[in-house]
This record gives C-alpha cells, structure tokens and sequence, in this order.
C-alpha cells in the first residue's frame, strides 16, 4: 500500500500516460496464424501480449487461409481465461496491398482483437489510408466505442525520421474521430536493418543510434516503447542480456517468437527482488521525510529527491499491474 501523501506524486508511470489502464507488454509473442498447432496454443501462453501473425511470420500463399483461422479464434479464445493480458492481431501493412483483403477477412469475426497491430507505418498518409479503410469494412460504429488499442510498428529510416508526426497524427485519429486508441509502438528492427542496409549483429551496434532515438520519441508521447525481436532462438543469454539493455534504456517491453524467450524476457522488464525492496522503502522514507519538510535526504548511502521517488514509483506500479 502507498502511503497517501505519496499517491499524488502520481501522474505518470514510467513514462506511460495513463497508469490505471496500463496493460503490460514486457513480452510480445507472434503466432502465425497460418499455423493452427500453435493457435491451438495461445489460451495457455504466458506471454503478456499475444499477437495473431498475419505478416512477415506468415508466407504469401498462407494469406487467405491465416485470415480465416485468425478470424475463427478471434471469436472462438475465451479472452476472460487466456492466460495473456491482450490478444493482438496483426494485419499487414498499407504498403503491402494486403492491408484490405485481412479486414474483409477479419470483420467478419464478431469479436475485435483486444488490440489492432500495424506493421510498417511509413507516413501519417498511411493512417489516412488505415483508417478508411477500417471504416468502410468495419462501420463507424465498430471502430469506435471500443476498448479496442492500436499499436503500431516502426520499421523503416523514414518512420523513424517522422515518428513525431506518425504519432501524434495516430494520436488525433483517436482525439478528433474515436478511432482505436495507440497505446504501444513497437521497433521492427530487422525490417529497418533492411531498410538502411546494415548487417545484424548480436550486440547490435547498428541499431544503437536507432533504438535510442525510438525509446526517446515514444516516450515524449508518453506510450509504451517495445524492443526488437531476438532471432537467434538457441542463445538466451544473448537474448537476456539484450532484454536487459532494452530495461535499462527505458524500453517497456520486446518482441519475441518463441515460447522459450516469453520468461526471459519477462524476468528482465521485471526488477529484481531487491530494487523492487529498494523501491518500497524509499517510498516509506520519502514520506516521512516529506512529513518533515525535507524533500532531499540520505537513504542507503544516496542522496534521494523527488525524480528518484518516482524511479521507485514505476517500479511498484509496474509490479502491482503484472501482478494483478
Ligand atoms: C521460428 C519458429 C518457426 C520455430 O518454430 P519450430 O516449430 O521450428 O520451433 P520448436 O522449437 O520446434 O517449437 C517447439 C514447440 O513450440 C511451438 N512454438 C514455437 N513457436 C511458437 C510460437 N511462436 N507460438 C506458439 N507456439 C510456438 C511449436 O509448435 C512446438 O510445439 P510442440 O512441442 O507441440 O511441437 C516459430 O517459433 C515461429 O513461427 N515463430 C514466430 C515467427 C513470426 O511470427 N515471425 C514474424 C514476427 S517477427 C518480425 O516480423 C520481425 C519485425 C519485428 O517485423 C522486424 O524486426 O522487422
Ligand atoms: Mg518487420
């Protein structure tokens, strides 16, 4: 419990706008739809946010038929008991041309996806295109009114360079015309190593001045910021080490592809044991130095004011939320 002085240092979490509808992504998992063994999976997977593959994790000649498997489970999963916080789908991208042959396909599911995912947002023209489309397949009714959120993908040198105006004109989709709410932005970073023609490494120099620049843009925005795909299955340390960078740097959560990586990388966008005691002592000291008047003191040797407060404040937010 938070010490009632202390709540009203509250106006944010971790840089996330909008703390008590928080969904936790620390782990995003892709399922290709085009693969029923795995659908067949997805009520028991742990991962924080679950997303039902359409693109890249989907080969050209399984499009029709991930649509429609994707479509049935949609209505089939019993969201109230899946074992994830958010059942995602993502469709293909506007410059793909498939983008309106996946929501004929997906509308026809009476249930919406607790959260649409878009990949290779490349300009704000595309949202003008997304948007029409949604509109004339789904009906104004159905895109608006609706917890439905929006997360959108990042993958390119000129999204990168535009972020701002992508957001915030994602963010006026919602603002002027109740369009599903962006709540997330996600880094496809093998899509922009790509695109700038760098070569992958595993400790992913090339992606450095990338990284940074995204985490930053989504956080002026206040939304959640998730971390590249690790592709090398086999090598969780990598995979550790790298999801603790992305913590550190103030990612709020990864991609990953296969259940082996879900924990890993769950264990890392968690702080360990003794931060999280670090976290709920300082609370407890800042209030009662705060009582009397002192708004910096000593505690464990450092000297704590108010932004380390609020340090300590995301951690317990992030913990109450996983937790509940
Ligand atoms: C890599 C693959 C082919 C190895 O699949 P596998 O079957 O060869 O692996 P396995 O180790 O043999 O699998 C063990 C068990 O786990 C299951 N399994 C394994 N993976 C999954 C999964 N994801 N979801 C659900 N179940 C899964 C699998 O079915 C099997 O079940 P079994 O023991 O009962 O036989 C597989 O893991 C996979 O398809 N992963 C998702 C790939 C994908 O969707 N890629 C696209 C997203 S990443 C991207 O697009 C880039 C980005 C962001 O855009 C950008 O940076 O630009
Ligand atoms: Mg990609």
């Amino acid at each position: 419990m938070l010490p009632k002085t202390i709540i009203r240092h509250i106006s944010q979490f971790a840089g996330v706008r909008d703390a008590a509808k928080y969904v936790p992504r620390r782990a995003l998992l892709y399922v290709p739809a085009s693969n029923q063994k795995m659908l067949d999976k997805v009520p028991m997977m742990q991962a924080d946010s679950v997303v039902l593959e359409l693109e890249d994790g989907v080969a050209l000649t399984a499009k029709a038929d991930a649509r429609v498997r994707a479509a049935a489970a949609l209505d089939k999963l019993p969201y109230h008991t899946l074992a994830c916080q958010e059942l995602g789908l993502r469709v293909n991208s506007v410059s793909s041309g498939l983008l309106e042959d996946d929501i004929i396909a997906v509308s026809k599911a009476e249930k919406l996806p607790q959260a649409f995912m878009i990949p290779k947002v490349d300009c704000p023209e595309d949202l003008v295109t997304i948007y029409n489309i949604f509109r004339e397949h789904y009906g104004d009714e159905r895109i608006t009114n609706t917890n439905t959120r929006l997360v959108i993908w990042i993958e390119s040198a000129r999204a990168l360079l535009d972020m701002p105006r992508i957001v915030s004109s994602t963010l006026n989709l919602h603002k002027q015309a109740g369009f599903f709410k962006l709540d997330a932005v996600v880094f496809g970073s093998d899509d922009f190593c790509a695109d700038i023609g760098a070569t992958r490494s595993s400790h992913g120099t090339e992606t450095l001045f990338a990284r940074q620049k995204f985490v930053t843009c989504c956080k002026a925005f206040q939304l959640q910021a998730i971390d590249s795909v690790y592709i090398d299955i086999k090598d969780l340390d990598g995979l550790r080490r790298q999801s603790a960078e992305g913590w550190q740097w103030g990612f709020t959560g990864k991609q990953v592809i296969h259940p082996s990586q879900v924990s890993v990388v769950q264990e890392q966008f968690l702080p360990p044991k003794d931060r999280i005691e670090w976290a709920q002592e300082l609370v407890h000291a800042y209030s009662e130095h705060e009582a009397l008047g002192k708004g910096a003191f000593q505690f464990r040797g450092q000297m704590i004011d108010r932004p380390l407060l609020l340090q300590a404040l995301n951690i317990i937010q992030l913990v109450e939320r996983v937790q509940n």
